[in-house]
């Protein structure tokens, strides 16, 4: 299982929470604002809260989320789940080096981390897959999804060219039926950070001092030099989940997206309403997998998952729970 190892984590990794306050709504809860050096501490559960078998406020069931029955074309549902996820540690995480737009693979961390994520979403279903073109999403998508208890295939999907395009062609329906389209996009990628990649993070902080990093880094409107504001990361990012993923929930889908910090950042701050202040303080940890339930035109959030030998997921919902025995049936 993984654990709250980062100094500032957004989410409580901890698989079981005595209490649960599940909730988009920016006021309703203790959420996502968090700084601390201690791990999980019940009295303050950092961001989202963690599944409990005794969940109570359980949605309305819905038709069954995509089974193999439904294949690549998921029934139209009245609940679909997001999972976001940030990408494992990459190798210049770990050097404290600013990356933005560099494509830098996952370290072997990295890749637990991508592992363990996976093992906690291994029962939510997905349907489509979303990631940044940068390597260190895709890793973390694909070594997350062969956790998946369902096995199918995440396969990416290429459209760079007509070419590409056609001769990456599947010609059996069975087999697309087994396999899960991976989009990648560059407007998921990591905020460009301009003339800092590269740059050591302390060492910039020692250079140009703490406060002035901490801007460039948190803030929502101030630019690094040459940089993306996350302001600017978000009218790419947020666009493009509003015209990309959000069609894909409202037909039925089930999705995923494995991104990074700062494009994650963005589209959290739109899915829970942040305002640019409270953004500021929004950390995300890496690996750590992230459930929003999409029903009705609102984003429910729903806290980590809970790995699989803790309480699930399923006790979320009846929705996810007939999902969950349907599986069970599938793989025994
Ligand atoms: O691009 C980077 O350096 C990191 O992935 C995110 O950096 P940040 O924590 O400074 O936003």
């Amino acid at each position: 299982m993984a654990a709250c190892t980062s100094q500032h984590a957004l989410i409580s990794v901890k698989p079981r929470c005595a209490s649960a306050s599940f909730s988009s709504d920016r006021r309703a809860g203790n959420v996502r604002f968090v700084s601390t050096t201690s791990c999980c501490p019940s009295s303050r559960k950092l961001g989202l809260v963690c599944a409990s078998n005794s969940q109570s406020s359980v949605i309305e069931p819905a038709k069954l989320p995509s089974s193999p029955e439904s294949g690549s074309n998921p029934k139209k549902s009245s609940e679909a789940a997001l999972i976001l996820i940030r990408h494992g540690e990459s190798l210049w995480n770990e050097k404290n080096l600013f990356t933005g737009c560099v494509d830098v693979p996952l370290t072997p961390k990295g890749v637990n981390e991508a592992i363990e994520a996976g093992k906690r979403i291994c029962n939510i279903p997905v349907d489509v897959i979303y990631t940044s073109s940068l390597i260190r999403a895709q890793m973390t998508a694909m070594l997350a999804m062969m956790q998946h208890r369902r096995k199918k295939v995440p396969i990416i999907v290429h459209k760079e060219s007509e070419r590409a395009h056609q001769w990456s062609q599947v010609y059996s329906e069975e087999t697309k039926k087994q396999s899960i389209p991976v989009i990648t996009a560059w407007q998921l990628n990591e905020r460009m950070y301009g003339e800092l990649q590269g740059l050591n993070k302390q060492e910039t902080a020692d250079l140009f001092g703490k406060e002035q990093v901490h801007e460039w880094r948190r803030s929502y409107d101030i630019p690094p030099p040459n940089g993306e504001s996350l302001e600017m990361c978000a009218e790419r990012a947020v666009s493009y989940f509003k015209e990309q993923i959000i069609p894909q929930l409202v037909s039925g889908k089930h999705v995923m997206i494995a991104a990074h910090g700062n494009s994650l950042r963005s589209i959290i701050m739109h899915l829970d309403k942040l305002t640019s202040q409270e953004v500021i303080s929004l950390e995300l940890s890496t690996g750590i997998p992230m459930l929003y339930i999409f029903k009705e035109g609102k984003f429910i959030r729903r806290g980590s998952p809970a790995g699989p030998s803790e309480a699930g997921v399923y006790a979320y919902t009846k929705y996810m729970h007939n999902y969950n025995q349907k599986l069970k049936q599938l793989t025994q």
